[in-house]
């Protein structure tokens, strides 16, 4: 008969393991709460860190663009079926062949008009914004609202979020990029110099290596300026005319741009297009440029600096009319040929292309000034002074023949009726018919 187990021995061991598993449990419940404390307190320092970083508020210290929603969406983006569906949702053509576009700075003046044009045709279009706070933040909110009416999802995010930017281009195969994110403004560039190069070196770059290693890789168009011609004093301003003499930190970064994309498309096969916008206006615009504040002064009785040149000549811009430059936008997106490479290699030559869209007759600031008086019904209190040696050019003026040539670019709005529609779309803002003001556009 087989003898009984040895219960004793059994319980005793049971005992001891009971006993080590005891004080394993204990430890390693002390272990985790410590690690749990170290972590929380990591993370506490961590959110002080970026919260302190982004203090004092513009008001407070002029040099520091907010983009405190970058940190946020970077922590955001890397998951959700819901925030994918939403990019993929708003980047799909409703047309047959149409594009799927991806708008860098769609929160921003021409961007918004871009992404309503190009949705309304049937592209899918996704836009990218930093928001950040180089002007009214609100503003671009309620463009980002007007796009949302339409469908249009705008993902919050900044150009040198290379992680983003890759995410985006996992999810969807973009057939094109309208990249207009840019630090704007040419006088703000001695201010803060380093957000032109964030912007519009930086970022440009970091967008340009993705898209070459996408596969497909997209066809680029984007927004160079006029500010490039700079000292240039052949008339009016020709693509073939010297660009090597920039008068601001602004135009050299759109000059750097050029070249970049020149470099890209010699070495990776892509796409891409530049094009050189003439002092844009028009509704939803900028409130940094001169028509916007102008406008806003004049209606609140304060005075207005109108600048001329240091030997006492009107100082003139070729304003060139919102709908003008997005019918030019769109028509550089339907001419853009394929981009060659893949995988990072280039595979054939690839087309590199540069337009003015100008409006081909320039205004002196008096002349704006006088029509702003007129349609506003307000006499202004105008201070003519020099002006200021901060970077701006005495007057632009556009040849828009290659672009007519290319794409049938015309432009057909002269400033007096560009600027009624302006100053209509400025009193509704302002007198909340929020509504009227986004059946506008
Ligand atoms: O074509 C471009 O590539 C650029 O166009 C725009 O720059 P600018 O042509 O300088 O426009 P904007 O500031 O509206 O000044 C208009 C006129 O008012 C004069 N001006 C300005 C301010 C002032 O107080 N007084 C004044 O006379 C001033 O001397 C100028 O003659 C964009 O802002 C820029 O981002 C870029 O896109």
């Amino acid at each position: 008969m087989a003898s009984p187990p040895d219960t004793s021995k059994t319980t005793k061991l049971e005992r001891y393991n009971s006993y080590i598993r005891r004080v394993n449990n204990t430890k390693l419940l002390a272990a985790s709460s410590k690690l749990l404390f170290r972590v929380t307190l990591l993370v506490a320092l961590v959110l002080i860190f970026f919260f302190t970083l982004n203090y004092p508020p513009l008001s407070d210290n002029p040099h520091h663009i907010h983009t405190t929603q970058n940190f946020l969406s970077s922590a955001f983006y890397g998951g959700g079926n819901n925030w994918e569906k939403k990019v993929r949702h708003s980047s799909t053509p409703h047309r047959p062949n149409g594009f799927s576009v991806l708008v860098t700075g769609a929160a921003g003046f021409v961007g918004t008009h871009c992404s309503l044009a190009l949705k309304k045709r049937g592209d899918g279009v996704l836009g990218l914004d930093n928001f950040n706070s180089y002007y009214d933040p609100s503003l671009k909110r309620a463009r980002q609202n007007l796009l949302a009416k339409h469908q249009i999802f705008v993902v919050e995010g900044d150009l040198n979020e290379a992680e983003l930017l890759s995410k985006l281009f996992d999810i969807v195969p973009f057939s094109h990029v309208l990249h207009l994110a840019a630090q704007a403004g040419v006088r703000y560039a001695m201010q803060n110099p380093q957000s032109y190069v964030s912007s519009n070196v930086a970022g440009f770059v970091n967008l340009l290596e993705i898209a070459k290693a996408a596969d497909p890789q997209p066809s680029i168009v984007w927004a160079s300026s006029s500010s490039v011609y700079g000292l240039n004093t052949q008339n009016p301003f020709s693509e073939s005319h010297r660009t090597d003499q920039p008068a601001s930190l602004y135009a050299a970064t759109k000059k750097a741009g050029e070249e970049i994309a020149h470099t890209y498309n010699h070495i990776y096969g892509l796409s891409i297009t530049g094009l050189r916008f003439f002092t844009v206006y028009g509704p939803w615009g900028r409130p940094d440029m001169a028509y916007f504040f102008f406008t806003k002064d004049i209606l609140q009785g304060k005075p207005i600096n109108i600048y001329q040149t240091q030997d006492d000549k009107e100082v003139a811009r070729d304003f060139t009319y919102i709908d003008d430059v997005v019918k030019g936008c769109v028509g550089a997106l339907d001419t853009a040929q394929k981009s060659t490479g893949s995988g990072g290699k280039k595979r054939a030559p690839a087309q590199l292309r540069i337009y003015n869209l100008g409006n081909t007759s320039p205004v002196t600031v008096g002349k704006l000034v006088s029509i702003l008086e007129s349609l506003l019904n307000v006499k202004a209190k105008k201070h003519v002074i020099k002006m200021p040696r901060n970077g701006d050019v005495p007057y632009t003026h556009a040849n828009v023949s290659l672009a007519f040539k290319d794409f049938g670019y015309k432009p057909t709005t002269d400033l007096a009726t560009g600027l009624r529609k302006f100053v209509k779309w400025y009193r509704f803002l302002y007198t909340t018919h929020k509504e009227e003001v986004e059946g506008q556009v």
